[in-house]
């Protein structure tokens, strides 16, 4: 039946469905009932028999009709309950499995119902804040505040806040939202509270990160550029302490003047117009004005309030620049004497070129080499070495104009650039100039040091119009004027072209000497001043090129040390003086001693000790006869004790030592009583003037005593005449070598003159009495 029309509640009009049918049937029951009763009865007692049975058949049924409809009624009723209590469960547990936790106030602001899950162990159970408000539980006032906000506003209210409970303090957001009933009348609240905890603390790290960062600088402004945020490093940057920087202007602090207008429009554009300002490098104000530059990057964040907040993280670039200034440094520029390199020299001299083609004028290069340097190095270490090219570099530029370059080539060798000048002689003054410069002592710890240089000369046009080749010819010039004696300038000239394609081609020839016999021996007997005997003879070396000639061992051996063609030569020399040595004794020639000279680069490159035993076991030449003659520069540059290990190793091969050119070098008594040397050979250059320079004579005379000192033979060279013979014998040398003996020989002539005796020219052994020691 549809009550819908009798404007009935719904349960109305199901009850309605029931008793009205109910209602019409029992109506005509009674009254056919009765009717039916009346006919059938025969009297008035049968009729009231048939009443009762009616009656109680009546009672019955109805009796049955209640009870089974009562019946249906009651378990749809427990049905239901059973499904409210378990859709309750059901979202009691969904609510308790949330994160959040959820609590329920009354209309009175008091904890009315709670849901929260088993792991909230911090929180007390339930049954203890019921029916009490948050002040009653001593909760922060601002959530009592808040809930009256809820309830007298009817809004939804957001809030933080932390509790103190066992385990530490807790941090939660929560959302209060007001309930209603179906009128719109306020029943209470509902709290969606969440555990913020973790949250609160990461964000305390980072923040604690950011305020303590060290070389990032991070500042916060709000909406109106004030100063929000203000980290440790901002503090180092700037100059400005967080609370003198906090609550001020970005323009009043960091933003130099002629950038505040623009800077105040970018960031304006971004809060309002939501247009970002881009990253990039800035200069901005240190406190005390210095301009910092830095790179920059910038972001929008919301605070909690929702307003906009700039956030600025400002990398310190000074380092960087200064890094990049010392590379671009290093890259033009000489690490020890902090001059110009060749890269920038190079670069000055390309733009002065156009200026001197442009005003014809002429441009010099000049090509500075220190002479000997070299000596201080081995004498007093790198180190003294280094400060004296240090030195050398702060002085030179004070013989020079504004205009001028001076560089560092590397070692001991300076390039200097002299734009407009108008001729050689100016060009000769400043290179005098230099060489005087550089001449005058240097004092390092307390020593002074002096060393001169050697310059060359290239001009521009005359000697070419490019950087290369105008070094190549001043290189060239140089080398002349280090020939020429040293300490002083050479122009370079067509002749020195001329002579440097000269030693090239010489140096080509003197690659095949060897293999093309070219080299030959000749020996120049050593004789003993006292009794005139024969007592050794010196091996030396001779070049016939098929193309040259006879080419002088001053010229080609220095060609020969320079390119390193002395290893390969020395051996063969070596090799063939032993065999020599070797075959005059099968001979029964009275020779005691072959001397063979040694260059450093011998000594220095590969195994001398190994070569000269090998030498001695495939000539079989005994090694009592082999006497090697060293140069005094070998033995001074001996700094790691290589020299000292070597020659003790040869004198084990039971060879003799000799110094070369004695007194020509740095001598030092240190290395004479260190080294195994048996001889000194004094250098011809002290031999030649002993008559007329009393200064040679004093030297050769002090060499001689100091070789009887150190028990150490001396044998002069150079002896020509009978005046210097006599000179050596009255001294006490021991032995001779020179013209007035006899000239270098070849092999054959050698032996010859050697077979024929005995002999002094003018007898020298009477007029010089054996010297009594
Ligand atoms: N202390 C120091 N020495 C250097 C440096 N660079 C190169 N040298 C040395 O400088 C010397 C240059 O020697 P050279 O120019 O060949 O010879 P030198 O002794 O000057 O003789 P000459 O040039 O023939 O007069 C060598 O001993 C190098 O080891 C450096 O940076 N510092």
């Amino acid at each position: 039946m549809n009550c819908k029309w009798l404007g009935v509640a719904p349960s109305t009009g199901r009850a309605l469905r029931i008793v009205v049918p109910y209602m019409a049937a029992a109506g005509l029951w009674i009254g056919l009932s009765d009717a039916i009763a009346l006919w059938l009865a025969a009297d008035a007692g049968v009729y009231a028999r048939l009443q009762a049975w009616k009656g109680t058949g009546f009672v019955l049924a109805t009796g049955l009709l209640l009870h089974v409809l009562m019946r249906e009624q009651f378990v749809r009723i427990e049905r239901s309950h059973a499904k409210a209590r378990n859709l309750a469960t059901r979202l009691r547990r969904m609510l308790e499995s949330l994160d959040d936790l959820i609590f329920v106030f009354d209309d009175r602001l008091r904890f009315a119902d709670a849901y929260y899950p088993d792991h909230s162990a911090q929180l007390m159970p339930p049954e203890h804040f019921m029916g009490r408000t948050a002040d009653e539980m001593g909760m922060p006032a601002e959530i009592g505040r808040a809930l009256e906000r809820v309830r007298d506003e009817c809004s939804t209210q957001p809030i933080d806040y932390a509790l103190d409970m066992k385990g530490g303090r807790f941090w939660y957001s929560a959302k209060l939202s007001p309930m209603t009933d179906e009128n719109g009348k306020f029943v209470g609240v509902i709290a969606v509270v969440r555990d913020i905890t973790g949250l609160k603390s990461s964000e305390q790290r980072f923040r604690r990160l950011f305020e303590d960062l060290n070389n990032v600088a991070v500042q916060g402004y709000d909406a109106d550029r004030r100063v929000v945020f203000w980290n440790t490093a901002s503090e180092a940057l700037y100059g400005y302490s967080r609370e003198e920087a906090l609550g001020r202007r970005f323009e009043e602090l960091i933003i130099p003047p002629a950038f505040r207008d623009e800077a105040i429009r970018m960031h304006d554009d971004w809060v309002v117009k939501d247009k970002p300002i881009p990253s990039g490098e800035l200069e901005l104000l240190h406190r005390d004005g210095e301009l910092i530059p830095v790179f920059c990057c910038h972001t929008m964040l919301r605070n909690e309030r929702g307003e906009a907040e700039m956030y600025c993280v400002d990398v310190d670039l000074r380092e960087l620049r200064e890094t990049q200034a010392q590379l671009r440094r290093a890259a033009t520029h000489d690490p020890l004497t902090g001059l110009p390199n060749r890269m920038l020299a190079r670069d000055r001299f390309d733009q002065a070129m156009a200026l001197a083609v442009r005003e014809q004028t002429l441009l010099a290069l000049l090509f500075v080499d220190l002479d000997h340097f070299k000596i201080i190095n081995d004498t007093l270490g790198h180190g003294v070495g280094d400060r004296f090219l240090q030195e050398i570099g702060r002085r030179l530029p004070s013989c020079l104009r504004e205009s001028d370059t001076i560089s560092r080539q590397g070692g001991d060798e300076f390039l200097v650039v002299l734009p407009g000048l108008r001729d050689r002689g100016a060009v000769a003054a400043i290179a005098q100039k230099i060489i005087e410069t550089v001449q005058e002592p240097c004092d390092i710890d307390g020593r002074a040091l002096t060393c001169s240089c050697s310059i060359g000369i290239a001009l521009q046009p005359d000697d070419g119009g490019d950087f290369d080749s105008l070094l190549l010819r001043a290189d060239t010039a140089m080398y002349q004027a280090k020939a020429s004696g040293r300490n002083t300038f050479r122009f370079f000239t067509a002749q020195m072209n001329a002579d440097a394609h000269e030693r090239l081609v010489m140096l080509s020839h003197l690659r095949q000497a060897v293999q093309r016999g070219e080299l030959e021996l000749h020996y120049q007997p050593q004789v003993e001043l006292a009794t005139g005997r024969v007592v050794g003879a010196e091996a030396l070396l001779r070049w016939q090129c098929a193309e040259l000639g006879s080419v002088p061992p001053a010229r080609f051996i220095p060609l020969a040390e320079e390119s390193g063609l002395i290893i390969p030569i020395g051996e063969w020399v070596l090799r063939e003086a032993c065999r020599q040595a070797r075959a005059w004794y099968d001979q029964g020639l009275e020779l005691a001693v072959m001397a063979v000279n040694v260059s450093a680069l011998q000594f220095h490159r590969g195994d001398p000790v190994e070569m000269v035993g090998r030498i001695l076991r495939e000539t079989g030449l005994p090694a009592e006869c082999l006497e090697l003659e060293l140069t005094e520069s070998l033995l001074v540059q001996d700094g790691s004790g290589t020299t000292l290990n070597t020659l003790r190793r040869l004198k084990a091969l039971g060879l003799r030592i000799a110094i070369d050119d004695f007194g020509t070098g740095y001598s030092s008594l240190a290395y004479l009583r260190r080294f195994p040397i048996d001889k000194l050979k004094i250098d011809r250059a002290f031999v030649r003037d002993l008559a007329s320079d009393p200064e040679d004579a004093a030297i050769v005379n002090l060499i001689v005593d100091l070789g009887r000192i150190l028990k150490l033979k001396t044998v002069a060279e150079g002896v020509e005449d009978h005046g210097q013979l006599a000179f050596l014998c009255e001294r006490g040398c021991n032995d001779g070598q020179g013209y007035l003996f006899a000239r270098p020989m070849p092999a054959a002539a050698f032996a010859a003159w050697l077979g024929s005796g005995p002999l002094l020219p003018g007898q020298p052994g009477q007029d010089c009495p054996p010297h009594a020691a």
